[in-house]
């Protein structure tokens, strides 16, 4: 459980703490999409399809595993993941987003 914010420091640092958690966000999705655009690339070659929906469910359910004991709703991740992947689809979909790395 976090303390309570009752000073504006502690207001102030709440914030810098967040932007460096949406920093490490970004990071993490980034280092995502680089493997994703790998499993692209391998696809492609082996004429394997880019949607794989047993597979998408597999992650969607684990996610949503994980993110019950952070208190996060099922509803939040499905969503959350429907977004990632759908940019997943755009780069094994998209042979410049593939090659251009
Ligand atoms: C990355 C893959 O391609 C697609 C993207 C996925 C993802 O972003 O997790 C999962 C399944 C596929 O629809 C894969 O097949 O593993």
């Amino acid at each position: 459980q976090l303390k309570p914010i009752n000073t504006s420091a502690e207001f102030n640092a709440a914030r810098v703490k967040i932007d460096s958690l949406d920093n490490q966000i970004i990071k993490t999705l980034g280092e995502r999409e680089r493997i994703v655009r790998e499993i692209g690339t391998y696809k492609a070659k082996n004429h394997i399809a880019p949607l794989q929906a047993a597979r998408f469910k597999q992650v969607v359910d684990k996610a949503k595993e994980a993110g019950k004991k952070e208190g996060l709703s099922p509803e939040f991740i499905e969503e959350l993941m429907n977004a990632i992947h759908t940019e997943s689809l755009k780069l094994e979909g998209d042979p410049a987003a593939v090659h251009n790395e």
